[in-house]
């Protein structure tokens, strides 16, 4: 399941991005319900099938590269033994795509469990049999890979390990912005048993009024759904006084929270897309005043970034670190704007971003997501307050308001524009939204296929629109020297240098402890053999891309010749440390890093061949994703709202004090100590003080890997 969670990270990022699932081939071939000796390494004749799968999902992975269809594949495969794993290798050699592994190891015999549990309840090669047999088969099945399991020793090679659910991650030659989003991600992941809830605030003045933006008071009625608020959730959630409530630093979100007893918490990053020129006006007003902007803005509503304001990419890029703590937490609710929970939304019921903009988050309904293996389960609860709709539909093609917009509407969006609204009932299965999740294996990225690399280049030097409130002024840096393009013929290309070939990117002092402790791991875990090796293949653009050592240096636990092991809790930025830091009205407390707690996902462990994720799902994963990702510059101190730069590794959170209401808030910041590796520096004028400022830059937004990943198959 965590290859099709990082597969929907990755694309919510903006990054094209595929699992080619072998189970899925190998049903496909040679149908759903093979018995364990299928499996068995002795047994030629499976053997030979289940080689044939794997080739032929290899072989359309290497098409869809070639095709430019994608920046990162995940090879979802067991590739637990070193002969594969070498032949993934080669063939993504000679094809220009780079490979990274992702290795689960997991020696909790409880989470082994639970995961055979949920594998043969909802994994295709176990449907229609009794549970009890199914799970048995699943033991065997595991137990035949176990005999033949060779765990990842090679120094050369680029790798991730977590061990026993994600609590020590083993990162060697990590190199590249995929490469450190992906170990980051992994290291903040959690897939134990939670809901999330969403809901808007309270109907507020300026709704009422149609205006956007703003930060107005709630109306009458807006305030009655803030009193009903804690019935509410008592009613529908179980121990809904142990939820915490983050709000965005606007009143109307923070008025909605009032009257819950619960532990709260103020994010900057929560606040409404930032609507700039277009603020305190309707549409109406919008449309009128700026009729070129406002047809943009309907031709291409995620991209489209308002005068001194955002984008919902903007948007997004900004709520990465909310996301990540978001993904290490309990139960949460977010109160929150239309915009912001779009987006979050989005994430976790996997939208595309076309459809993002438009997904409908109703006034007065709490939304509840259940994150499973499989799925992400909805349940909507509607209070009975009136409250206005502020649900804009996209135009259809043709009509005045996109007479400007050359696109034809996708009539998809157009669907879930028009779409009923949700009522308070649970949706039926044919209703929910599915979701990722499956074991992940094997990673790759790729890019010397790209032959977009020159563009990608350009688009990377372009200045990135004015941000709010802040000119740039100066260029970014040129973007890294791209390996030669092959051309997409399919005669083998000469196989680019590999990645493993690069300088070590992290190197520790040893802590021998440790690192015996996971030598000891890792030697029984090869014994026991729970296991998932997922690659990931890198593209030129990422190799000399290091993780910040920074950024890793406070979870590091234990390293060995360029191997590095990190402890998660607390994720990658925690420890760092920001001393005087200051934003218009915000001033920073100290060294302290966010409430985070100890992450731990559950691994992949096993992940065997219950690849519930048919084809379609997988087709859902793959929506074409446009890869020029904008630049958001983070600018403290120019009102900026905190608008965060694109890599979060770029940024932490971190409690500070808000100058006016004397109150906690967290907010992110750029992780100034980790961006010197991947950020360069950019000079912007802060619109306030009329004074160059330094800003801190994503190098670029290139499209940088493919990935692969591997199961029991
Ligand atoms: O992106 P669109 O669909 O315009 O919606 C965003 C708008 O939603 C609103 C309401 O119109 O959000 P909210 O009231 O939840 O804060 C505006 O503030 C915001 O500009």
């Amino acid at each position: 399941m965590v290859r099709r969670k990082i597969c929907r990270y990755l694309q919510w990022l903006g990054i094209e991005a595929k699992v080619f699932n072998v189970g899925n081939y190998r049903r496909k071939l040679f149908g759903t319900h093979q018995p364990h000796s299928f499996f068995d390494p002795t047994n030629p004749e499976g053997e030979r099938s289940r080689n044939e799968a794997t080739n032929a999902a290899l072989k359309d992975m290497i098409h869809w590269f070639r095709k430019d269809e994608g920046t990162v594949a995940l090879f979802d495969a067991t590739n637990s033994t070193k002969v594969k794993r070498e032949l993934l290798l080669q063939e993504c050699e000679r094809n220009g795509v780079q490979v990274m592994f992702i290795e689960s190891v997991c020696e909790d015999e409880a989470i082994q469990l639970a995961n055979a549990i949920e594998t043969q309840t909802h994994s295709p090669d176990y449907e229609q049999m009794e549970p009890e047999l199914a799970l048995q088969d699943f033991k065997a099945r595991t137990r035949l890979f176990k005999e033949k399991y060779e765990t990842i020793v090679d120094r050369d090679q680029a790798y991730i390990k977590l061990i026993d659910a994600g609590s020590d991650v083993i990162v060697n030659r990590i190199k590249g912005y995929v490469q450190s989003r992906v170990v980051y991600y992994l290291m903040n992941l959690r897939i134990a048993p939670r809901n999330i809830y969403f809901s808007r605030h309270g109907e507020s003045l300026f709704n009422v009024m149609g205006l956007l933006g703003g930060d107005s008071e709630l109306s009458a009625r807006g305030k009655q759904y803030a009193r009903a608020l804690p019935e509410l959730l008592s009613t529908h959630i179980p121990n809904a006084d142990q939820l915490t409530i983050w709000t965005s630093t606007k009143k109307r979100t923070i008025a909605t929270a009032k009257h819950l007893p619960n532990k709260k918490l103020a994010w900057q990053a929560l606040d409404e897309l930032e609507a700039g020129k277009a603020d305190a006006l309707t549409y109406e007003q919008v449309e009128e005043q700026f009729p070129d902007d406002f047809a943009k803005r309907d031709n291409d509503k995620y991209n489209y970034r308002y005068q001194d304001g955002e984008s919902y990419r903007d948007v997004v890029q900004r709520l990465e670190p909310v996301l990540m703590d978001l993904e290490r937490q309990e139960n949460v609710l977010i109160i929150g704007h239309q915009a912001i929970l779009r987006c979050l939304y989005a994430y976790f019921m996997n939208h595309s971003f076309e459809r993002l903009p438009y997904l409908k988050i109703p006034l007065h309904t709490v939304i509840q997501l259940t994150p499973r293996a499989y799925t992400c389960e909805e349940r909507r609860f509607k209070v009975d307050i009136e409250a206005v709709d502020t649900h804009r539909p996209k135009p259809k093609a043709g009509s005045p308001a996109v007479t400007k917009a050359a696109a034809p509407a996708d009539p998809e969006v157009q669907a879930l524009a028009t779409a009923p609204e949700p009522t308070g009932r649970p949706l039926t299965d044919a209703e929910k939204p599915k979701i990722i999740l499956s074991n992940m294996k094997t990673t790759t990225f790729r890019d010397a296929l790209h032959p977009d690399a020159a563009s990608v280049e350009s688009r990377a030097a372009s200045p990135a629109p004015a941000q709010a409130q802040v000119a740039a002024t100066a260029v970014a840096p040129a973007a890294p020297v791209l390996a030669p393009v092959p051309a997409p013929v399919p005669a083998p290309v000469p196989a680019p240098a590999r990645v493993s070939q690069a300088p070590v990117s992290i190197a520790k002092p040893l802590v021998e402890e440790k690192a015996k402790q996971i030598a000891a791991a890792l030697k029984q875990a090869t014994a026991v053999g729970s296991i998932a090796n997922p690659a990931i293949a890198l593209g030129p653009n990422d190799v000399n891309t290091p993780i910040p050592e920074s950024a890793l240096s406070a979870p590091l636990q234990s390293s060995n010749n360029g191997e590095t092991t990190l402890k998660s809790a607390g994720g990658p930025a925690a420890g760092l440390s920001v001393n005087s830091y200051s934003t218009g009205s915000v001033s920073w407390k100290s060294a302290s890093t966010p409430p985070m707690s100890p992450v731990p996902s559950i691994p992949e462990s096993m992940s065997a061949a219950a690849q519930a994720a048919a084809e379609a799902d997988d087709a859902a994963l793959s929506d074409n994703q446009d890869l020029d990702q904008c630049c958001s510059c983070p600018i403290p101190g120019t009102g900026s709202k905190g608008v965060s730069a694109s890599s979060s590794l770029e940024q932490i959170a971190v409690v500070a004090v808000d100058n006016k209401s004397k109150k906690e808030v967290a907010v992110t910041v750029p992780a100034v100590t980790a961006v010197a590796v991947e950020t360069p520096k950019q000079v912007a004028v802060d619109n306030k003080s009329k004074k160059e400022v330094a800003v801190p830059v994503p190098a670029v937004r290139q499209p940088v890997a493919q990935v692969a990943t591997a199961a029991f198959v």
